[in-house]
């Protein structure tokens, strides 16, 4: 598997504004570094504040690391813009239902990425969404539909069109299929894996479930107070892992209880 994504030590600290301490240094993730194939799934996993939605954010651009560095195709996202990194990397929120506009239609909200992020002309945009439409299995004429006009299931798939509209190699998703109901939830990650085979793109989830985990992740990376504990194929880590934490998540037959003072270093 050529490798698309490399994340070279990154970490990151946040310093506090205001609460009790105010000017407080917080390490939110440890130097980290894992690689990513093309066409493969990473599975991040951890208890609360372990660092997962860091490492997310960090790889589509929502936040800066503190030190570190991400290459795409053995290319620098530092040295990149913000339009060609949108078109590297797109991510998908946890509360993404609620990232979209209610007052404006699908079509309009699906064309927005490419009217500022490529050359395309306006009916070059209205047919790439058309078929972006149906990749995620809606139709053209959801195009001229508000969201509300929508079920909470077509509604996701919108939000994955926004995703992979502009045919980015890498799809991040944070918690983003939590919040389905299960069934509506298992028709939504099949869609991911079809759209993975036919587009080639790359995934990493953020995702405290093991069933879907063990389903979609070729490799599995696994957090604890900002640090990675483990890294490596899926297979692998059910199989011959030794910590107590990957053994909690993946295996549960194991009864390990997280610690209690198992929140961020600092
Ligand atoms: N903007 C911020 N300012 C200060 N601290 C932050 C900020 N964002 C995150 N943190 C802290 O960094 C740590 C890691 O947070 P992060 O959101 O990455 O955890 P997580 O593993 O994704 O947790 P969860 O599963 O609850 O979403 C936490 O202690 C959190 O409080």
């Amino acid at each position: 598997m050529s490798k698309l994504l490399e994340v070279r030590g990154i970490s990151k600290y946040y310093v506090h504004k205001d609460g009790w301490l105010p000017g407080k240094r917080v390490c939110a993730l440890e130097p980290t570094s894992f690689t990513l194939g093309r066409g493969e799934t990473l599975s991040i996993m951890g208890e609360t504040g372990s660092g997962k939605s860091t490492i997310a954010k960090i790889i589509a651009g929502a936040e800066r690391p503190s030190q570190g560095e991400i290459f795409i195709n053995g290319q620098s996202l530092n040295l990149m813009s913000d339009q060609q990194r949108c078109r590297h990397v797109r991510m998908i929120f946890q509360d993404s239902l609620r990232s979209l506009n209610p007052q404006t239609t699908v079509g309009k909200q699906l064309c927005e990425p490419l009217i500022f992020n490529t050359e395309l002309t306006p009916r070059q945009q209205k047919e790439r969404v058309h078929n972006t439409l149906r990749k995620v299995g809606l139709l053209p004429d959801h195009y001229d539909f508000y969201p509300h006009m929508l079920s909470s299931g077509q509604q996701q798939r919108v939000c994955i069109a926004r995703a992979i509209v502009l045919e980015p190699q890498i799809i991040v998703a944070d918690e983003a299929f939590a919040a389905l109901d299960p069934s509506i939830r298992a028709q939504i990650i099949n869609l991911m894996l079809d759209l993975q085979q036919d587009m080639g793109i790359s995934f990493i989830f953020v995702s405290h479930s093991t069933e879907i985990v063990k389903h979609v992740s070729d490799k599995i990376l696994i957090m604890h107070r900002g640090k990675m504990i483990e890294f490596g194929t899926t297979q692998a880590l059910i199989q011959q892992s030794e910590e107590p934490l990957t053994r909690a998540l993946l295996c549960s037959d194991y009864n390990y209880k997280v610690p209690l003072n198992s929140t961020t270093k600092e």
